[in-house]
């Protein structure tokens, strides 16, 4: 097993004086690829804003490539994906400009050169976006909202790979196209953290499920298996937290209803 490229220990961390995350154990090594699971609200995206220092930690460490987070700086080996939002103010904004904005932790004094464009345009192929690159975000739908994204992330070559729900609301010729990039990315050895809230397309790359529950880690092991996406645990004895791996609730609107507005530059 490779090295810990991300690892939290007895993280602990509150939003509006309600503690959220109640020391969460957490390690991905290098190469792996952890899909991290829970229902609603269980804290999975909090989790992974603490990991890029968005939500401030009450108590544990968090560590990338070994270095404690307060002090780590290579953020251009870390591509991060955010959880979609429609309600984001829009900027006008070209796919292109966007993608860009991705590879500026590469470029040296903040100007794109030769080799950054060509990784752009490279980025922006890996998700089959190449003939959209001069078209305006505004005009995308949902899942090719989605590609742009994961094109902005990928375009600083990360060696890891946050990502929060990728799928959610993407149409299903847009998943293909993102589990076909992110198969590549990891045959080339890209560590990979992903939410989801069920497996999907990405079950064939999961190494590894962490299930939260009311921010406590509720399961670390294989993932769950099958068309039910059960593990081995007992019911849940409250109602409001539904077994992890099913029976969540996403409030993410319908793919390709109508285009969003991308929140990417405001
Ligand atoms: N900015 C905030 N201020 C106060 N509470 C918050 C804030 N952000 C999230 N929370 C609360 O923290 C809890 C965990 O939220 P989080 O978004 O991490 O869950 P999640 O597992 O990612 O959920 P989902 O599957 O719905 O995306 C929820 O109860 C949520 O209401």
């Amino acid at each position: 097993m490779g090295e810990p490229v991300i690892s939290l220990r007895g993280v602990g961390a509150e939003l509006g004086g309600r503690p959220v995350l109640r020391g969460v154990d957490l390690t991905v090594h290098r190469g792996e690829v952890v899909a991290l699971l829970g229902a609603n609200g269980s804290g999975k995206s909090t989790a992974i804003r603490a990991v890029i220092g968005q939500v401030p930690v009450s108590t544990g460490t968090i560590e990338l490539f070994g270095t404690e987070r307060a002090r780590f700086r290579s953020w251009a080996r870390v591509g991060y994906v955010p959880q979609r939002t429609t309600a984001a103010g829009g900027v006008p904004a070209t796919v292109t400009e966007i993608v860009s904005s991705g590879r500026l932790s590469r470029a040296r004094f903040g100007v794109l050169r030769k080799a950054d464009h060509a990784a752009v345009r490279h980025a922006l192929e890996r998700v089959g976006m190449a003939d959209r690159a001069k078209d305006s975000v505004d005009a995308l739908s949902g899942g090719q909202h989605q590609r742009v994204l994961i094109a902005r992330a990928l375009a600083a070559e990360p060696e890891l790979l946050i990502m929060d729900e990728p799928m959610a609301g993407v149409d299903l010729v847009s998943q293909k196209v993102l589990a076909d990039t992110l198969s590549a990315q990891v045959e080339a050895g890209t560590t990979v953290l992903v939410v989801l809230h069920e497996l999907g397309p990405l079950e064939p790359l999961i190494d590894r499920a962490v299930v939260l529950r009311d921010g406590r880690v509720l399961h670390d092991g294989p993932p769950p298996r099958g068309a039910a996406g059960t593990f081995p645990l007992p019911a849940s004895p409250d109602p409001g937290h539904p077994r992890p791996g099913h029976d969540h609730v996403h409030p993410h609107a319908p793919a390709d209803v109508e285009p969003i507005r991308t929140g990417l530059l405001s």
